[in-house]
């Protein structure tokens, strides 16, 4: 597989878009017009600085308003063309793109086109160059890749072929697998982009919305699988034209991309093993079957407040690591470790950023395959070395530099509690607080991370992303998306701050970077966790009387019900089979808390409407400062 990415899909200059397209494994690379005419250097230099990088110019592109003009116009456009041929092979490159005419004074007829084509091939030919077609989606009379590939047909010529965009074919919503009837050796390149399903004008959409395959909502899996079926083994590039991508990373989006390459041809291996691509070989996507711990860092102090916090919410200390300051808090299948260690990974995370949840836990089939398949993804490889009767923990970094730890029940790793820790003594019994799993991780990042997360999350393992739903802050939008597995034992929570003055943006600022923000812990009985937060004295975050009021008479409730609800700052929601009941904890930190939730006749949902009421439940008890008080 032969990998290569536009040069308009980077931001920043040509000479750090191609530092940034080498560094992440691309072979290839198409200059787009606009960046080569913005750089001072001439086409030669062009040429030389992407060879330098390792990288061939797998095209040039776009050349516009070509087929089916009126003289005078047309003989204009040869003469442009022969312009942009000398160009081509000054760069160093023998493909050029063609984009369907949107030029009103075009005039249609395929086989106009289909002649112009034609001697464009020869003029092409003579130069050893070659043209490839594409159907913009708002072409003015090709908008579709049946009737550009009949153009190509038409011409006849072995230097003229088709280019495919997975964009235009699928925002049409025309079916890919017309794609499986054309000969692969006459398309020149394919040129793939996701996007999010928004009705809006194809061209805007197109120009500012697109995304990596896997980050959006098309279905360019399909869309691969057809090209694959035609047999075409030539260059796969991705052609993204996003604005948040172009005020991004160079290097971010370079690593996504690459990510989702290999990840969409991963896929379609799997579902066409028959294909003639050549692609990386890994294990297939990992199934999570929960999570095993999360683990904090913290100083004494921060250790201190923490742990009576746990405890007030029926959390029971019940072991000791032998050989260092971390202590395992557990209640039902619930395990938190609290570390405390002046050195090590857990020290530094807390130098950067204070008392935070640095890792997660994951259970997995095979840890190391997990590993194996992350790293395949461009996914960087945790280390520490480990101490004295440790077992090394096949890890990576995830969200914020936090790490993912993974374990197995095929190795010793499903016994590092008793490996490791050694039991307390006089523990304590539970306290009937009743919580019994983690239900959800709620990661906070820059809404700019969002899909670079989606994408991390979705193409390791076997997980499925939600629609972004909006969740207005008094002070901004924050949006969520909810990555999951199948049975619900995994999901994660990823929300994209897009201010600082929000409580999410505070978060990120204030504990320098993205990461777990709360955790949110699951329970059979809501009035039974209520009673022992009281009995424990933790008083649970205050909402306001009105939310109560309206839930009242948006729900039809029983007034009995809604005081109790009221009465314990439970929060409520329902669809018409399932409700849904959450308690929060006061923050602390930098804005992390501990939610308990409830969730009765399968409710699949996180209780969105209730967060505009509890981020400003929240907001009311950050002090002037905006620091979060107890
Ligand atoms: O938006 C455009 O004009 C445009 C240009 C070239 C392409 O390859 C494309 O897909 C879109
Ligand atoms: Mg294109």
């Amino acid at each position: 597989m032969k990998t290569s990415i536009a040069t308009v899909s980077i931001s920043g200059d040509l000479p750090e878009k191609l530092a940034a397209i080498a560094a992440a494994g691309f072979d290839g690379v198409e200059i787009f017009e606009n960046d080569f005419l913005a750089f001072d250097g001439s086409p030669a230099d062009v040429g030389r600085m992407v060879r330098d990088h390792g990288l061939e110019i797998t095209l040039f592109q776009p050349f516009r308003d070509f087929e089916g003009m009126p003289e005078p116009q047309r003989s204009r456009t040869f003469s442009r063309a022969e312009r942009k041929f000398d160009l081509m092979t000054e760069l160093g490159t023998d493909l050029m793109l063609v984009c369907s005419n949107v030029s009103p004074l075009s005039l249609g007829g395929i086989d106009r086109a289909a002649a112009d084509f034609r001697e464009l091939g020869e003029r092409a030919a003579r130069r050893g160059l070659r043209v490839g077609y594409e159907a913009l989606a708002w072409g003015r009379h090709v908008s579709d890749h049946r009737d550009a590939w009949e153009i190509v047909r038409r011409a006849d010529h072995k230097n003229i072929g088709l280019i495919l965009d997975s964009f235009h074919t699928l925002a049409r919503r025309i079916d890919p697998d017309t794609i499986r009837s054309i000969p692969g050796d006459r398309i020149f390149i394919v040129q793939l982009a996701d996007a999010p399903l928004i009705e809006m004008d194809l061209l805007y959409w197109s120009r500012h919305f697109r995304n990596m395959p896997g980050e959006g909502d098309l279905p360019v899996a399909a869309f691969m699988r057809a090209v694959a079926a035609t047999g075409y083994s030539g260059t796969l590039s991705l052609e993204i034209f996003n604005d948040q991508f172009r005020g991004g990373s160079p290097k971010t989006v370079s690593v996504d991309g690459y990510r989702s390459l290999v990840y969409l041809m991963d896929r379609v291996k799997r579902a066409e093993p028959d294909v003639s691509i050549a692609v990386p070989d890994m294990p297939d996507r990992i199934e999570v079957l929960g999570v095993e711990f999360v683990e904090f860092t913290a100083d004494e102090e921060e250790a201190a407040e923490l742990s009576s916090m746990l405890t007030a919410m029926g959390f029971r200390e019940t072991a000791r690591h032998k050989s260092k300051d971390v202590a395992l808090f557990r209640q039902g299948d619930i395990n938190l470790v609290l570390n405390t260690e002046r050195k090590g990974f857990a020290h530094s995370a807390h130098l950067v950023h204070g008392m935070s949840a640095y890792a997660l836990g994951l259970k997995v089939q095979d840890a190391n395959a997990t590993v194996e398949r992350a790293e395949a993804l461009g996914a960087e490889v945790f280390e520490q070395a480990p101490g004295p009767g440790e077992i090394a923990i096949p890890a990576i970094r995830g969200v914020g530099g936090g790490v993912i730890y993974f374990i197995d029940a095929k190795s010793d790793l499903a016994k590092v509690w008793d490996i490791e820790f050694e039991p307390l003594k006089d523990v304590v019994p539970e306290t009937g607080a009743g919580l019994k799993a983690i239900d959800h991780v709620a990661q906070t990042m820059a809404y700019d991370e969002m899909l670079s997360w989606v994408l991390f999350y979705t193409s390791i393992f076997r997980t499925r992303k939600t629609p972004v739903v909006d969740i207005v802050d008094p002070a901004g939008l924050v949006r969520s998306q909810v990555i999951g597995n199948e049975d619900g034992s995994l999901r994660l929570t990823l929300n994209g701050a897009e201010n600082r003055r929000t409580l999410a943006g505070h978060f990120i600022a204030e504990s320098f970077g993205s990461g777990i923000q709360h955790l949110a812990f699951a329970t059979s009985d809501i009035f039974a966790a209520a009673a022992a937060l009281r009995r424990n004295s933790l008083e649970p975050l205050s909402i306001s009387r009105n939310y109560y009021d309206d839930l009242e008479a948006r729900f039809g409730l029983e007034p009995k019900f809604s005081d109790r609800l009221r009465a314990e700052n439970i929060l409520y929601d329902r669809d018409s089979t399932s409700e849904y009941f959450q308690i929060y904890t006061p923050m602390f930190g930098e804005g992390f808390f501990f939610e308990i939730v409830e969730r009765r006749g399968g409710y699949a949902g996180y209780g969105g409407p209730n967060a505009p009421f509890r981020i400003a439940a929240q907001k009311r008890r950050m002090g002037p400062k905006g620091m979060p008080k107890m």
